[in-house]
Formats: C-alpha cells, sequence, structure tokens
C-alpha cells in the first residue's frame, strides 16, 4: 500500500483533521517537533489577526502508542481556537427572512475560490466555498508533511526552506549549508538570511498593506541526503518531479514550479544546463554542478533536490475589486475583511512540508516494509547495490 492522506475541515469549524494511511511501524514520532513545525508556519511578517488568536498543535488520536507508530492509520487534529467565536455563523442556517440571513456570504472575491465553487456546487452561500478554500487546511498538511519529515530524517534526509523574493524585493544569492541555512532563517521575520535583506521586506510589506494590497513571491526548499533513484522514468505518474510539481501547485496561492534553474533552462544552450557527471571513491557517481535540482528522468539523481514555487498576492485585499453580487448581478466593490496581507513565509513551510511528503511517499514506494526495521534492511541493501555498480 503506498502511503497516502486525506484531510477534512473548515477554517472556521472546530478542527481539521487527517488520516495518514501506510505508514511503516516502530516510526518514533517526536511530537514536539511535530509542534515546531506548526508553530513555524504561524510566523512571518504580514500575516493578520488570526494567527494571533490560533496557537497550532497538532493531537495524535490513532496509530500511535508509547511514541510510535503501530502500522495502523495515522490521525491527526489541529483545533481552531477561532472556533468559538464562529459557532453561530458556521452553526445556524441563514435562511431568508432571519437576522442570519445577514451572515451569508454572497460578494465573492476576485482571485479566491467563491465565485467557481458557489456556480460549481450550487451553493448560494460562498461560506460553503471558502471555508473549505482557506489556506487555514494548509495546518494539517504541515502537520502531515512534519511526520513524513521524521521519517525522512531517519534515513538522512534533511529540508529546509528560505524566502527568495516578495514582491519587488529579491533576497541576494548565498552559500549557507543546509542546517545553517535552516537555524538563519528560523530567527528572520520574513525567513530570509541576511537582515538587510529582512528589513527591506518588512517595509515593502508595511507599504503594501498601507496601500490597502497585498503581496506574493518566491519560496525556495532544499532537500539533501536524497538516494540516487527515487521516482521513476517508465511511467508519466511515477515520475517524482512531475509529482512534486503538482504537490507544490496544490498549495493555495501557488501559480508556479521549478525545479533547478526552472524556467531560466529555457534561456541558456545545453552546454551550461547539463550537470557534468563526476566519480569519485568517497561520493560514488555524483555531479559537478546542479543547475536540474537533483532530477534527471523523474528520478532523483543523488544531488540536493531544489524545489521553487512562486505565490501570487493575497487575493482578500483592504482595497476594493470589482466584483458582481450573485443575488443581483449588480457590481460592487469588495468590503473590507480580515486577511493577511502577505503570507510569503508561512507559504515557504508549507512548501517543506508538500515537498517532504512526496519525497517519504516515493521513499516508501522504493524501499517499502511495513516495519522501519524491514524498510532499513531494503535501504541497506539498495546502498550496497549502488557501491558496487
Ligand atoms: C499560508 C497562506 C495564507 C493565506 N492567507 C490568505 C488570506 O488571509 N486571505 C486570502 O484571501 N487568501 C489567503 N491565502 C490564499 C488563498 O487561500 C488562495 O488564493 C485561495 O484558496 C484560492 O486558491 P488559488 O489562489 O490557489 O487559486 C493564503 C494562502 C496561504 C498559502
Ligand atoms: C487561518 C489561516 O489562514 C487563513 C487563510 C485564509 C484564506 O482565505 O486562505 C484567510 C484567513 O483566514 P481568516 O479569514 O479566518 O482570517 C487566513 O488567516 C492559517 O494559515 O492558519
Amino acid at each position: 500500500m503506498s502511503l497516502r492522506y486525506l484531510t477534512a475541515g473548515e477554517t472556521h469549524g472546530p478542527q481539521l483533521t487527517a488520516i495518514i494511511e501506510g505508514l511503516p511501524s516502530n516510526l518514533v514520532l517526536d511530537f514536539e517537533a511535530l509542534n515546531f513545525e506548526l508553530a513555524r508556519r504561524q510566523k512571518g511578517y504580514g500575516r493578520g489577526r488570526r494567527m494571533q488568536i490560533e496557537k497550532d498543535t497538532a493531537q495524535i488520536v490513532g496509530g500511535v502508542r508509547h511514541g510510535y507508530t503501530t502500522g495502523a492509520p495515522v490521525a491527526l487534529v489541529v483545533e481552531n481556537s477561532d472556533w468559538k467565536h464562529w459557532q453561530n455563523i458556521m452553526n445556524i442556517e441563514p435562511i431568508e427572512g432571519t437576522d442570519e440571513e445577514k451572515r451569508r456570504v454572497h460578494r465573492p472575491r476576485p482571485g479566491h475560490a467563491d465565485l467557481n465553487g458557489g456556480l460549481k456546487y450550487n451553493l448560494k452561500d460562498l461560506r460553503n466555498v471558502l471555508e473549505r478554500s482557506s489556506a487555514r487546511e494548509t495546518a494539517v498538511r504541515v502537520a502531515v508533511g512534519a511526520v513524513a519529515k521524521q521519517l525522512l530524517e531517519r534515513f538522512g534526509i534533511r529540508i529546509a526552506g528560505q524566502v527568495i523574493r516578495i514582491g519587488e524585493i529579491e533576497a541576494p544569492p548565498h552559500q549557507l549549508p543546509l542546517e545553517e541555512l535552516a537555524r538563519v532563517t528560523e530567527a528572520s521575520s520574513v525567513r530570509v538570511v541576511d537582515l538587510e535583506t529582512e528589513k527591506k521586506m518588512e517595509e515593502y510589506i508595511d507599504k503594501i498593506k498601507a496601500e490597502g494590497d497585498s503581496i506574493g513571491g518566491i519560496v525556495e526548499c532544499i532537500v539533501e541526503g536524497v538516494p540516487i533513484g527515487l521516482g521513476s522514468h517508465v511511467q508519466y505518474d511515477r515520475k517524482l518531479d512531475g509529482r512534486i510539481a503538482q504537490a507544490v501547485m496544490s498549495i493555495n496561492a501557488f501559480k508556479g514550479v521549478e525545479i533547478g534553474i526552472g524556467f531560466e533552462a529555457g534561456t541558456l544552450p545545453g552546454s551550461q544546463v547539463h550537470d557534468e557527471i563526476l566519480y569519485s571513491q568517497e561520493r560514488g557517481y555524483y555531479r559537478a554542478t546542479n543547475r536540474l535540482g537533483g532530477f534527471e528522468g523523474g528520478m532523483t539523481n543523488g544531488m540536493p533536490v531544489v524545489v521553487r514555487g512562486v505565490m501570487k498576492p493575497i487575493p482578500t485585499l483592504y482595497k476594493p475589486l470589482q466584483s458582481v453580487d450573485i443575488d443581483t448581478r449588480e457590481p460592487f466593490a469588495a468590503q473590507v475583511e480580515r486577511s493577511d496581507a502577505c503570507a510569503v513565509p508561512a507559504a515557504s513551510v508549507v512548501l517543506e512540508h508538500v515537498v517532504a511528503w512526496e519525497i517519504a511517499k516515493a521513499f516508501l514506494e522504493k524501499f517499502g516494509g511495513d516495519s522501519i526495521e524491514e524498510i532499513e534492511r531494503n535501504y541497506q541493501n539498495y546502498l550496497a547495490q549502488l557501491e558496487s555498480y
């Protein structure tokens, strides 16, 4: 059985829930580390008031005993603290002629799922769309990804992320090793390495917010220690770079994804794109450069996996945008709503976790077993094969 998960829950409902199926037994789960990842996603300059209300922690309500997995489905719950303020709105139907009717959402926001979801599901209260399309769901996706991260760490695979750009401010390149990158960006309000860029980004977000606008950006995630040969060239849906691309594009507000130099590969000659193959006793086969971001033929090549994603600006604006009321079909200018002005730093944490999930899934497809010990044996066998090749 391959690794899979589903989530359920609304942004202003009582909780978000995830069930993970296909984890091996005997994986030690560090709950503190898991909650640390949830706290990381909540941080970041530019977020709205909701993040002051929530203190995300995951409860594990199935599949784990005495701190380790049993092989049964793992069930995770993240509660919404804001639920207490929304109970009436969520529970009492906004029937015509009642006071609750005023609460019905009938003014779709450009850039959000409101109108498409309303039309498609034939829902006249757009709340039924926004409740589930909200990026609140990424809280439980991070919890799921954090479990995947712990599985990967068990096999020496490590992940870090950073913000590359917010609007017109770009972070300068650097050569920090992965662990150092993770440590330094953790201390930054916008998940960058240098303080000057951090200050510029904060000021830029302040300016955008003061104008009633919102801003997006580019985030990156790097995965080290990935063995050669995860994914496969033999079938479209086994190409791991393709699966990662899908996962990244599924993050709310993401509009593009790149592996390695990505779109730049269309502007350079082959001699400046392909990574030359080298061999040494200690490293085995490796590449002189890593422009292709750790992938050839849908398979990992042993170099760090480098993934970037672009996030569009947040759709809910304080500055009104033109839209059409679904009750009257008359134009209106969107009303002011509580919202983030910039969620790019948070999105970089989400990116790390969706990528971790896809890599963990491919890892288990290749080395799968019912217990962590069985996987370990399969993995060591494969490493011996690579060494003797
Ligand atoms: C971490 C995070 C926080 C977000 N916060 C908001 C927000 O406060 N207001 C908003 O309108 N959209 C927010 N979004 C974006 C919407 O969820 C997203 O645009 C919407 O679901 C429509 O999907 P699409 O943009 O992928 O097409 C956020 C996205 C992420 C990843
Ligand atoms: C709740 C989270 O993000 C939310 C994502 C979101 C959206 O429309 O995507 C809208 C906002 O929610 P609210 O309308 O309740 O303020 C964000 O706060 C979160 O990241 O945990």
